[in-house]
């Protein structure tokens, strides 16, 4: 899987080079860029950003710098046979799922597009959308200083799903979400501890047992905290 991310604070993705993400570069699992967007100015101040047409508050990215951007990521794709994905974080965005996650990871090639300011003048994704799929996604529903945080959240998320990438495939499937629900409740030794006991049924012997209450427990905590989860 190609990756490629372009934004004005390259820094933040030196993360890309530790934990699992810097295992999946290392072993070729994952092969993913930074790009610094003032790299495709050419101004001596390497202006990315300018008043908004309309009036208001803020200032607004300059679409030329990330036409030249998009040209210098996407270019390679022309031949490709699956056009790459671009993932424009947003506050507006449809909200970032699991199941996206789990989507995104089958693509070939993620470009990822960090906005600041007030965000990205609203023709670049009209037209990297001629050229590529783009997804406009939305971290949650709270607002941030621009996409870099996003980008790094949905980057592990849809990382940690590409083959290869978890010691253990088995512990993806039971985890929250991947079946709808949230995980249950998890235990290890010492089988008490400052007066607190591990579940009896945990410690059975049985997993016929084991496994239904995992099921209950998970039902159970999903109406408390997530019953948005079980509508439909
Ligand atoms: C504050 N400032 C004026 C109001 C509009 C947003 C802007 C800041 N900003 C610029 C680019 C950009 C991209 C993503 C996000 C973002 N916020 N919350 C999420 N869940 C996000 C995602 N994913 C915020 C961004």
């Amino acid at each position: 899987m190609r990756i490629d991310v372009v934004t004005i604070f390259p820094d933040f993705f030196s993360v890309l080079d530790v934990s699992l993400l810097g295992r999946a570069r290392q072993s070729g699992l994952v092969d993913a860029r930074v790009h610094d967007l003032r790299a495709f100015t050419h101004d001596r101040h390497r202006t990315v950003d300018d008043t908004p047409y309309g009036g208001g508050a803020g200032m607004v990215m300059k679409p030329e710098p990330w036409g030249e951007a998009f040209d210098a990521v996407l270019g390679t794709d022309a031949s490709a046979q699956t056009p790459a994905t671009v993932v424009f974080p947003s506050p507006a965005g449809e909200r970032f799922t699991q199941a996206i996650a789990h989507e995104l990871a089958e693509a070939p090639h993620l470009v990822f597009a960090c906005g600041r300011y007030e965000g990205i003048d609203s023709r670049v994704a009209e037209h990297v959308a001629t050229r590529a799929t783009v997804r406009e996604l939305s971290l949650g529903d709270y607002v941030l200083n621009g996409g870099e945080v996003a980008v790094v959240a949905m980057l592990e998320a849809i990382t940690r799903l590409v083959p290869g990438m978890v010691g253990n495939p088995e512990s993806i499937v039971e985890e929250s979400h991947a079946d709808g629900l949230l995980e249950y409740p998890i235990y290890t030794k010492p089988a008490t501890w400052r007066g607190l006991d591990v579940p009896d049924v945990l410690r059975s012997g049985d997993h016929g047992k084991v496994a239904a209450w995992r099921r209950e427990q998970a039902i159970e905590r999903t109406r408390r905290v997530r019953p948005d989860l079980l509508e439909g």
